[in-house]
């Protein structure tokens, strides 16, 4: 539960009673309540605001959809949050009428402070986004993703390596260390990360995360990510909930203090990538092939070589640190979401010993032992992408979705929704919608596969023909969702291909130390981001010859990372 410290409460609790009794925007709200979606009662002045878990809303948001149905309110101080819980819902209002949906309900403290209002994530619905957006488009769109795939392929080819070269975790400390949310480097939840992030890596900058030990960047995108999920979370902060506060002066405003100091931190690491980037691209006299490359290449033809500051230039070039920040946005949303989406599929495959043995009977058939499986072989393949698309259904990585923003009042089946409230695509009490998902809380791949049928992505934004909800809706639909899949398809058909992967007994107890998928608290990260807690793995190759191709395969990889001008992997 949020838990404010003594002086916000009595700094808000003063202020606010005459804010909610007296102001316009009280008036109008109080007018409208009437009208507003079903909702729990909540308190004077906060309303619901002790009610709401603050890093782990979506249990009792599920709680709430099944009392209160398809649509609900929710009152966090004088801001008024909508809850879609059907997938009738959020398509009508996120697609049907994204004009008025595509805006965002930053929160202030994650947005305006951490990120200086630059995270393309939370920028409203306006000039800098668009300019953001389109710039990302170029790099992540149907034909930039396809060309990425020989990356992908590469990369995936070093996870292998790693993973074989793990083995049985002897030596490592961490493979029995207890379920943490904090990745130890020599963990084999490393490996995954190191992969999803070398790939977004290669998109933005054009370079590779080639290792996970001395690679302080690497590890401190993690620790960024992980900071921004917490400090965003919808309702984290009193400040987000509350706009008065954020007139205080910093001496009664501990949090501004705070957040400022961890800009400056993230700016070390995303500012630091662009100097290294300008750097290396003066003393190399070429830049890579990637979007900060062309980005800058297209600016400075327009008259822009140097755009240092924030926001966008009159003509709508994005200045560095907008740049840096979009940049950085893309390497969040592609590394923490695809590496736990591989992750969480390793645990439903371990939970589900028939559907693994059922897609290694799939791969064997259709690639055999002598090569490894290809983006090719994926249209045969459809019990293997069944199971993906089942992981990321049961696993949303981000299960209560970006928050939108209604930016007039609308009306949706005779309920008000005020302009100004954060609107949310509850994709979690979607996904256990038993209307849709018969039995909702199995693990069933065969709810997507159809004996025969190649199993088609189908995960939007085209509202006809949906399977799933994990990238959202819109004008604000996820950019990397091409990519995420493709590198999660690679990812989870080589794994299957190559290992026998089981959990190990505990070496003190003797029990299975298989986590519980089902289990919320023990198993799952907090965050608006949620990530599996670590567990141990043996990773066996499946016979002696596919170990020899394996290792052949990562021997000649190494010339070819550096015919490319890229940096070989290490340890
Ligand atoms: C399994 C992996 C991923 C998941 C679950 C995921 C999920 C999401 C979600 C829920 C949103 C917000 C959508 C909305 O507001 O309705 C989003 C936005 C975004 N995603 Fe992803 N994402 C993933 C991978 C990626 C990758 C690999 C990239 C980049 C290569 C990426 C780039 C972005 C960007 C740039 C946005 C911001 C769009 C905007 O606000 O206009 N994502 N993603």
């Amino acid at each position: 539960m949020i838990s404010p410290s003594l002086l916000d409460v009595v700094v808000v609790s003063a202020v606010l009673v005459f804010f909610a009794v007296f102001s316009d925007k009280g008036q109008r709200y109080w007018r409208s309540q009437y009208k507003l979606p079903p909702g729990p009662r909540g308190v004077p002045v906060f309303g619901n605001i002790f009610q709401v878990s603050a890093l782990r809303p979506h249990p009792q948001f599920l709680q709430w959809a099944r009392e209160y149905g398809e649509i609900f309110h929710l009152r966090l101080g004088p801001q008024t949050m909508i809850v879609l819980n059907t997938a009738e819902a959020a398509d009508e209002l996120f697609m049907n009428r994204s004009k008025n949906y595509s805006g965002r309900s930053a929160p202030h403290v994650g947005h305006d402070i951490l990120s200086d209002g630059q995270r393309i994530v939370f920028l409203p619905y306006g000039k800098e986004w668009k300019a953001a957006r389109k710039s990302v488009q170029a790099a992540t769109g149907p034909g930039p993703s396809k060309r990425l795939r020989h990356i992908q392929d590469l990369e995936s080819r070093t996870l292998l390596k790693d993973l074989l070269d793990y083995g049985d975790g002897h030596g490592r400390a961490s493979q029995f260390c207890k379920p943490t949310e904090e990745v130890p480097e020599d963990h084999w939840f490393s490996l995954f990360r190191r992969y999803a992030t070398s790939v977004v890596m290669m998109v933005t900058y054009g370079k590779r995360a080639h290792r996970i030990h001395d690679n302080p960047q690497l590890h401190k995108i993690y620790e960024v990510v992980a900071n921004f999920v917490n400090v965003a979370q919808p309702g984290n902060y009193l400040a987000d909930a509350f706009p008065i506060m954020r007139k205080l002066p910093d001496c009664l405003a501990p949090w501004r203090v705070k957040a400022r100091e961890m800009h400056l931190w993230e700016m070390e690491l995303w500012g630091g990538l662009l100097d290294e980037h300008k750097e290396s691209t003066l003393k190399n006299g070429v830049s890579p092939d990637c979007y900060i490359s062309s980005y800058l290449r297209s600016r400075e033809e327009h008259g822009h070589a140097e755009a240092t500051g924030s926001g966008i230039t009159e003509d709508g070039w994005m200045r560095d640190k907008f740049l840096t920040y979009v940049a950085a946005s893309v390497l969040e949303a592609g590394s923490d979401t695809t590496s736990s989406a591989a992750l969480a599929f390793v645990l439903f495959m371990l939970s589900s010993p028939s559907a693994l043995k059922k897609a290694r009977e799939e791969i064997d058939t259709v690639v055999g032992d002598h090569r490894l499986p290809d983006f090719d072989d994926q249209v045969n393949l459809p019990y293997v992408v069944a199971c993906v698309k089942e992981t990321l259904r049961k696993h949303p990585p981000v299960p209560m979705g970006v928050p939108h923003r209604s930016e007039q009042d609308d009306i949706y089946k005779g309920s008000f929704i005020p302009k100004g409230s954060t609107v949310i695509g509850n994709v979690w009490a979607i996904h256990m919608d038993p209307v849709r998902y018969p039995n909702p809380t199995v693990f069933d791949p065969d709810r997507f596969y159809n004996k025969g049928c190649s199993t088609s992505w189908s995960s939007g934004p085209d509202a006809h023909d949906r399977d799933h909800y994990v990238f959202g809706w819109g004008r604000r639909f996820c950019q990397g969702a091409l990519i995420a899949e493709a590198s999660l398809f690679m990812i989870c058909a080589r794994i299957i291909w190559a290992f026998n992967f089981s959990t190990p007994k505990d070496p003190d107890g003797g029990c299975s130390l298989l986590p519980d998928a089902d289990d919320e608290d023990g198993t799952w990260s907090d965050g608006f981001v949620r990530v599996p807690k670590t567990f141990p793995v043996v990773w066996n190759a499946r016979s002696d010859s596919k170990a020899a191709m394996i290792r052949k395969i990562s021997d000649d990889l190494q010339l070819e990372w550096q015919s490319m001008g890229l940096e070989p992997d290490s340890t």
